[in-house]
């Protein structure tokens, strides 16, 4: 589905990837680690649009990125995005949060969406009357709510406790039995353990 072929990347002068080979299929959960500075952010920033690599090529399904011609409505059609920090409007509700990704979402719709991830509860709170675990939660929710074909996460559970971290890699791992595909950056071992895959990246390359 996603398919990189002699990644590399340049920040001006600075080698960051080398010549990264990767393909990741349809509805498989893929964890990216390494350490600090490895390239983690880097790589998934290439395969997710946000950067363009300074050689190679990046494909989804059968369109290489450099022939896409709208990357906006691409992204919006196709691709979810997680931060390490929510990006939650703190002066909206959660539900009202979630309307902001999908303004064609009904109430009811949200509500039924809502109640699978069991965060329903949650909807007429601010995000300042919630858990750093359930805004990233809620967050995920807002990244969901247009049912994007892969989701892009890079360290999604840097601000979270351990028990929080595996509750969201427990959802990732539903997401992605269900058909979504999910990459994760993460310098967090043990939690990749769940994942279908696992790529570890070092000094800018695919340590195989
Ligand atoms: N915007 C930038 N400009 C210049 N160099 C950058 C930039 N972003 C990252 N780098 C460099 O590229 C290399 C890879 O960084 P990257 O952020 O991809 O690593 P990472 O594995 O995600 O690290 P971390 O876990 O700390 O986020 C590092 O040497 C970093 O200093």
């Amino acid at each position: 589905m996603i398919k990189a072929i002699n990644l590399t990347h340049y920040y001006n002068k600075d080698k960051a990837l080398e010549n990264i080979n990767l393909e990741i299929n349809k509805g498989e959960f893929v964890c990216l680690i390494g350490e600090s500075g490895s390239g983690k952010s880097t790589l998934l920033s290439n395969l997710s649009t946000l950067l363009k690599p300074t050689s190679g090529d990046i494909f989804y399904e059968e369109t290489n990125y450099k022939n896409i011609k709208n990357i906006d409505s691409f992204r919006k059609e196709n691709i979810g995005f997680i931060f390490q920090f929510h990006y939650l409007i703190n002066y909206l509700t959660i539900k009202e949060n979630i309307k902001l990704a999908n303004e064609k979402a009904s109430d009811d719709d949200i509500s039924t969406f809502l109640n699978s991830l069991g965060i329903n509860d949650l909807k007429n709170k601010y995000p300042t009357e919630i858990s750093g675990g359930q805004r990233q939660r809620a967050s995920i929710a807002r990244a969901l709510i247009n049912n994007p074909k892969v989701i892009f996460a890079d360290e999604p559970t840097g601000n979270l406790d351990s028990q929080n971290s595996q509750k969201v890699f427990e959802m990732f791992k539903d997401l992605s039995k269900k058909g979504t595909t999910i990459i994760v950056a993460t310098h967090d071992k043990n939690l990749a353990q769940i994942a279908n895959k696992i790529y570890e990246v070092k000094d800018g390359k695919i340590n195989k």
